[in-house]
């Protein structure tokens, strides 16, 4: 049996921070996880160096469920963000290794293939209600079938989700937290009439999405979704702080648009009312941040059992490293709904050299053994951390509000 013999960790800014964990065992096979967590990467890292490496050493490569739980409930401080990020990076590097001994891609590992390939939307966002329809009829025609739909909102300067004129969207913009500011009102106004544009340009044979980012109140969320419901939407997402779930059921009451939650979720126990009542329609938690594979397994069979179905967060702040990972897991579960894709630079590309690819609206993890992606570590070391910061949000009054 395999044993791990060096564990590091690998920083890395091509554009943007990403944490890597890579580990080695004494047969010459390495593995790599993602550990990135947006704004807060050396907390990650820290916690990874100082306190789950040294555990590491000497341990049977294979036993990932042991390790996982070793890491889980021998911390005796449990979930979080920063610990099940650091345990989710330990499970992906380890599901690498076992797929590369086995010679599989980490899909067979997870039962195999239950569909073609994974079903993923691309974002669309521009300045105005044009640019973004122009930006989503592109992506239309490069094959998407699935697009989320964001667009500047007349009267803010910035928001959410829009890119600065002629940029790349990058949510972590600045060296300390730059600040927004935010109107519900003038917001509301604006989505419906994204919509309606929008399907009157498209037509009906794509799917069309929308990120709410934890802005509204949850009387609010709900004409939100009632406004939205004549285009059908695929999904109106984190509609309100999840940490309220109960306002969910409100929600529910006023509309039929599907409800997305749980990007910021790291732990089974911060969806699990939301399924059993069945408060959500797809459950957003990530391999990076919800404690690896072996505990989005977890989340998702719960899901399973009450028809929710999985739409995994894939913002670029998700190395490619969790693109690949998301890819085996959507591939081989059984309530598998749609996959988050914003593709990465090509300087982070070339920093984690890969075998997923895209076509026709579907994305798929390829048959290298293992996640089939690596990173290089020469080229990683050119590019060092650079501290930065997601933004907060103000109202217009001043009052600090969810970004
Ligand atoms: O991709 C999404 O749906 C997001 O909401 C992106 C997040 O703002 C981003 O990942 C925060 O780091
Ligand atoms: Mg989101």
């Amino acid at each position: 049996m395999p044993k791990i013999v060096a564990a590091r960790l690998i920083v890395t800014s091509p554009g943007r921070n990403f944490v890597t964990l890579k580990i080695e065992c004494d047969d010459g096979t390495s593995g790599v996880g993602d550990a990135t967590l947006n704004g807060r990467e050396l907390a990650v890292a820290s916690y990874l160096q100082e306190h789950v490496i040294p555990c590491l050493i000497g341990r049977e490569a294979h036993r990932i469920e042991d390790i996982w739980q070793y890491l889980y409930k021998g911390a005796y401080w449990r979930r979080g963000p920063v610990t099940m990020t650091a345990i989710a990076a330990v499970d992906m590097a380890l599901w690498d290794i076992k797929g590369k001994i086995a010679r599989l891609p980490v899909y067979q590992l997870l039962g195999g293939a239950a569909r073609e390939g994974c079903m993923v939307y691309c974002h669309a966002n521009g300045a105005t209600i044009e640019d973004t329809i122009a930006t989503a009829i592109r992506h239309r025609d490069e094959g998407y079938r699935a697009i989320r739909l964001q667009c500047g909102v007349p009267g803010l300067a910035s928001t959410y989700g829009v890119a600065k004129a002629g940029q790349r969207y990058e949510p972590a913009d600045a060296d300390l937290p730059s600040e927004s500011v935010w109107s519900t009102e003038k917001y509301l106004r604006i989505v419906p009439q994204l919509f309606a544009a929008a399907r009157e340009a498209l037509g009906w044979d794509v799917h069309l999405l929308h990120d709410v980012h934890h802005r509204l109140t949850p009387i609010e969320a709900a004409r939100l979704g009632k406004d939205l419901e004549p285009y059908r939407p695929f999904w109106i997402e984190d509609a309100t702080p999840a940490e309220d779930q109960e306002a969910f059921r409100l929600i529910r009451q006023h509309t039929t648009t599907p409800l997305a939650v749980g990007e910021v979720f790291n732990s089974v126990w911060d969806a699990k009312h939301l399924i059993e009542n069945r408060l959500i329609d797809y459950i957003r938690a990530t391999v990076v941040h919800a404690g690896g594979l072996t505990h989005l397994r977890q989340i998702a069979s719960l899901a399973d059992l009450y028809q929710v179905r999985t739409g995994c967060h894939g913002a670029t702040d998700l190395s490619p490293v969790t693109m690949a990972a998301a890819l085996h897991f959507g591939l081989s579960i059984p309530n598998f709904g749609i996959q988050e894709h914003m593709p990465h630079t090509e300087e982070t590309d070339a920093v984690f050299p890969h075998h997923y690819w895209f076509e026709d609206g579907m994305m798929h993890p390829g048959d290298a053994p293992g996640l089939g992606v690596d990173i290089d570590e020469g080229l990683a070391e050119s590019y060092p951390y650079r501290r930065a910061y997601l933004p907060v949000n103000r109202l217009e009054d001043g009052t600090l509000w969810s970004w």
